[in-house]
């Protein structure tokens, strides 16, 4: 999935993300759960400042890779786990079309499934999210982003 075909972008800073998540942990703080799998490699930070706001211990992860060929959406499953997820709290950064959840799904139909961004083609899929987005913006994450400097603006006009 290239975000160059996305005409708007959601730009989540390091504050925002730690803000949205502890947004969505307030909306679990009555579950309680065995552990988390976090779905790789997007759901790897939230997973672990979920567990810190929760107190969860037990950390597993479902190894994804989805790649397009030729347009084709394949996913590769590199690692499982061995359960059905009942009683597991199940983390991704995002849904989008929907296709990694429905791969995860299959796999673990007991968990509950949370992402923190929602695209309204995957939103059926997860059991709960903090905020949707719509389908033609490319939310842009923190571990993907830099610090960058920025010229002045009499330097900008010049040009
Ligand atoms: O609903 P979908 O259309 O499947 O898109 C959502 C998935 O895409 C991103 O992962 P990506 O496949 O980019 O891999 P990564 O998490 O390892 O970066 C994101 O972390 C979700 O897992
Ligand atoms: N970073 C990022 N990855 C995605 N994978 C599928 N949709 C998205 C998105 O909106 N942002
Ligand atoms: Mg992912």
């Amino acid at each position: 999935m290239s975000s160059d075909r996305y005409h708007q972008h959601f730009t989540v800073s390091w504050d925002q993300l730690h803000r949205d998540v502890r947004a969505l942990c307030h909306q679990m703080i009555e579950r309680d759960f065995k552990g988390i799998v976090a779905i790789t490699r997007g759901g790897l930070i939230p997973a672990a400042l979920i567990a810190r706001e929760l107190d969860i211990r037990l950390i597993d992860t479902v190894c994804i890779k989805s790649y397009d060929h030729m347009d084709q959406g394949g996913l590769d499953i590199m690692k499982g786990v061995e359960h059905d997820g009942d009683g597991w709290l199940l983390v991704d950064d995002l849904v989008d079309t929907g296709k990694t959840a429905r791969a995860v799904r299959k796999m673990l139909p007991k968990a509950h499934f949370v992402t923190i961004y929602a695209k309204p083609d995957g939103r059926p899929l997860v059991d709960q999210y903090l905020t949707e987005v719509a389908q033609q913006c490319w939310i842009q994450f923190p571990w993907d982003m830099g610090v960058a400097y920025v010229e002045p603006l009499v330097d900008q006009l010049k040009r």
